[in-house]
């Protein structure tokens, strides 16, 4: 099997619990090695990248975001944005300024001093959205994002990605939620 990530679209992997979606994300993404098969970013093979090599990418070009937000409970909302930006090499005065605007545009800049205990799961997500936008990564993945949301939140969310691929990204997002993926640009149905 193969398939190919258009940039400028967002692609909803489904398929039944246990097909491999995370595993797809976490291969993607460069996160662990294939045991068969290749992943070719810009059409270059990634298998034969060392691992210091496949950080660079990921830290550069990458976006996560998680079924839970996997804030860094010690450190504020804003710090856990702008950590995204400390492996890209992202200078810290643009750091704040990119998390601010994010985190305005999410509604949560309120929260930019609190810690990630002090806000609810629905902030948490957005937070971890603007983490994983901070760099502007030319790719995003998103495994099942939207799982643990209400609907209002989960909309937030799935539109975000959206928007996200309009401005020429990848955006591979895995969901169970067959309604989020019904207004994806593509489907990658796993057996
Ligand atoms: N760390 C691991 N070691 C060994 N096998 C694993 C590991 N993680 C997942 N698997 C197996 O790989 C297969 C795919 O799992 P994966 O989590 O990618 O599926 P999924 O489609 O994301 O499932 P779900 O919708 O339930 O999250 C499953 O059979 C699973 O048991």
């Amino acid at each position: 099997m193969s398939a190919a990530f258009a940039p400028g679209a967002l692609t909803a992997v489904t398929g039944p619990s246990g097909s491999g979606k995370s595993t797809l994300l976490y291969v993607l993404g460069l996160l662990v090695r294939p045991t068969a098969g290749d992943v070719l970013w810009d059409g270059v093979p990634t298998q034969g990248l060392t691992d210091l090599e496949r950080s660079r990418i990921r830290a550069r070009d990458i976006g996560f975001v998680f079924q839970d937000a996997l804030l860094d409970p010690a450190r504020s909302i804003l710090e856990n944005v702008c950590d995204a930006g400390l492996f890209a090499g992202m200078d810290r005065a643009v750091q704040v300024e990119r998390a601010q605007v994010l985190l305005g545009r999410f509604g949560v800049e309120h929260r930019a001093s609190h810690r990630p205990g002090e806000i609810s799961g629905g902030q948490a997500q957005r937070v971890a959205l603007c983490r994983a936008l901070l760099t502007s990564p030319r790719v995003v993945l998103g495994d099942e994002p939207t799982g643990n949301l209400d609907a209002e939140s989960a909309r937030v969310v799935w539109d975000a990605l959206r928007d996200h691929a309009r401005t020429g990204a990848t955006v591979v997002v895995a969901t169970h939620d067959e309604r989020l993926a019904d207004t994806a640009d593509h489907r990658l149905v796993l057996p």
